[in-house]
């Protein structure tokens, strides 16, 4: 139809008839932003002359990798057959790591866009976030977008993608979210397919949290899916979890700016204020009621993300500590799967063992920590959760290798995953080599069309954090894609081996591997490290050590480094400035044991950045 002029929608009177609730699932990279970019101009909600690229993505990180981390929620009017609909989007990430907040999204929607590249085809988080879709019973519009691109072959996808859901190839939609083609039908799809919500207008108000941001200004912003009932400004709501109960200041919808509204009725989207501060307060998953008139069976929840990937994080200048905890406990207002504890470390003095939902999360963090505060941090190898039993029977969970018990160990068991790697046909070799050297175990291989294979492994998910992604995406020319879910634990043949320094561990450089891999990470610490570190007064042995059991060596030779040695003559002065500047050298200096270690290398080492350094 067209975009329509007609007055604003008045939420909380609309007719749940007229509301479609839908959201946009995809691979990373299909499209999905500039798609919904395309719908907010098309629908009017956003004039042309405030349009910019990725509007609902505010984060300038966000805006700057490309990515979407938070999804948000936009209210559109459309109207089809002279009838006004409120369609509410929800904005949903596409990486791995977020696929928490996908299936949060999900619950609050009757229907899905199910957006493909036309020149990539079905990848695997497009499988993954399908097959949450279907879960959670919504309705599956099949889009491909990108028909634009001269590489596109909607012929060949279609298929694929009717192949994948059931249906007809002519039924499935091309769009081009850059031109805008094929949107205007699309938006009439949705209508015509997506069911409109059903709830009780008169029951006890019952709305689920998909969603909570901190804001600056106004304290944490709570996105709600009404199901029951209605919400009113200046009403009490009620947490259900907690029993807590909170005033809101300000109800309404995004639209995409956050417009007020007079509340908001059964199936409708929107947020509240209520002045909380801490996103743990307005918890996701949570069903929000009301202290006078409370529901009495709550909505079902979610799983509560938890982390799996840890690293230390560290300042580069000690005294940045306090500013990084700071830091921490702001970014933690906005993220609640953010966890952190206080951890020292020899090496690299005081800092934070984090624990993330995947290594993209942990990138996000770190970057953010380096730009809206300004840190230089070093974060030491990522590490998984390793539940460790004792020959006297004491249970330990190990994130950090330096905790590993010394002691006789009778087990250990390490999370695995079951990962999804989709590649076009030729790659099949390679990645099943990848896989086996990573210790996978093959599960089963799908063919998806002619040439596009889904290939199934049980994996080690330590395996998968140490830079498994990189490799997957050299090895195969950028063409595969990955996806992976938890899939409990296993008993695996794991030792730690330590790193020594003449003698003295270096807690930051330890690492649980396989034993079949002790002797490789052993040989490739110790030769690194004698890249790295200056010779010293006298000999410095480097080792990689199981236990006590010494199964690598290199050393490094003595040297007198004599900086008076140029200074012939009698110039004290010359000679003074020449200490003094040697001072301040070592000031950067860590000591481990007797050997002085400048903090560079140990950033060097853990970073794989040996060839920049200077050796000396
Ligand atoms: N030619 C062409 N390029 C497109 C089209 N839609 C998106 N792109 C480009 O594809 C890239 C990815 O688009 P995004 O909209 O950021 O993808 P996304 O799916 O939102 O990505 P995430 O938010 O990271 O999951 C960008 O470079 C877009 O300019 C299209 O219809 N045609």
């Amino acid at each position: 139809m067209s975009p329509t002029a007609l007055k604003p929608l008045e939420p909380a009177s609309t007719n749940p008839a007229q509301i479609r609730n839908f959201c946009i699932i995809a691979h990373i990279d299909h499209g999905k932003s500039t798609l919904a970019d395309r719908m907010l101009q098309i629908t009017g909600v956003v004039s042309d002359r405030d349009m910019r690229a990725q509007y609902l993505d505010r984060m300038d990180i966000e805006r700057e990798r490309g990515i979407t981390i938070k999804s948000q929620a936009v209210r559109m009017p459309w109207s089809v057959g002279g009838e006004t609909f409120a369609l509410n989007m929800i904005d949903t990430p596409g990486h791995v790591d977020f696929t928490y907040e996908v299936s949060r999204s999900l619950a609050a929607c009757e229907g899905a866009i199910l957006l493909v590249d036309a020149a990539q085809g079905i990848e695997a988080q497009t499988l993954a976030n399908l097959y949450l879709a279907l879960e959670n019973d919504l309705q599956i519009i099949p889009v491909l977008n990108k028909i634009d691109l001269p590489a596109a072959e909607p012929e060949k996808y279609a298929a694929e993608l009717a192949n994948l859901i059931g249906g007809d190839p002519a039924d499935v939609l091309r769009v081009s979210g850059k031109t805008g083609v094929g949107v205007e039908e699309l938006l009439d799809r949705v209508v015509e397919l997506i069911p409109a919500p059903v709830g009780e207008a008169d029951a006890a108000a019952r709305a689920m949290i998909f969603d909570s941001v901190y804001d600056a200004y106004r304290g944490v912003i709570t996105y709600v899916r009404m199901i029951d009932g209605e919400l009113k400004p200046r009403e009490r709501i009620q947490m259900m979890s907690t029993k807590a109960t909170h005033e809101i200041l300000e109800i309404g919808v995004s639209s995409p700016e956050p417009t007020p509204s007079k509340g908001l009725g059964v199936g409708e989207v929107g947020y509240l204020i209520t002045g909380v501060k801490d996103v743990r307060q307005s918890k996701v998953g949570d069903t929000v009621t009301t202290a006078a008139k409370p529901a009495t069976q709550a909505l079902p929840g979610y799983t509560e993300p938890l982390p799996m990937v840890f690293s230390g994080l560290y300042p580069i200048d000690g005294s940045d500590y306090p500013l990084l905890r700071e830091a921490l406990d702001k970014l933690k207002l906005s993220d609640a799967a953010l966890a952190y504890e206080p951890e020292t470390s020899v090496a690299l003095g005081f800092g934070f063992r984090c624990g993330f939902l995947g290594l993209l999360h942990l990138e996000i963090i770190s970057e953010r920590l380096e730009r809206e505060f300004g840190l230089d941090l070093i974060a030491t190898a990522p590490s998984v959760i390793y539940h460790v039993t004792t020959e006297d029977k004491k249970e330990i969970e190990v994130t950090n290798p330096s905790e590993f018990p010394a002691g006789k160990i009778a087990s250990v068991s390490e999370p695995v995953v079951n990962a999804a790697i989709l590649a076009p046909k030729d790659y099949v070799g390679v990645i099943m080599e990848l896989c086996q050297s990573r210790r996978g175990t093959l599960q089963g291989m799908d063919y998806l069309g002619e040439d596009r294979v889904e290939i199934k492994y049980t994996m080690p998910l330590g395996e998968i954090v140490f830079d498994f992604f990189d490799q997957l995406k050299s090895k195969t020319a950028g063409y595969a894609s990955l996806d992976y879910e938890p899939a409990g634990e296993q008993e695996a043949d794991l030792v730690k081996v330590d790193i020594l320094l003449q003698g003295e561990r270096v807690d930051a450089f330890s690492a649980i591997v396989h034993r079949d891999k002790a002797y490789a990470y052993g040989v490739l610490m110790t030769s690194r490290l004698r890249e790295l570190i200056p010779r010293q007064q006298f000999e410095v042995p480097i080792q990689a050590a199981i236990g006590a059991r010494i199964i690598a060596r290199e050393s490094i030779r003595a040297m007198r480094k004599d900086v008076l040695a140029k200074c012939y003559g009698g110039d004290i002065s010359r000679k003074r400035k020449l200490l003094e500047k040697q001072k301040e050298g070592k000031k950067r200096m860590k000591m481990v044991g007797r050997v002085e270690v400048p903090q560079e290398a140990f950033i060097a080492a853990l970073s794989g950045d040996v060839e920049k350094k200077d050796k000396k």
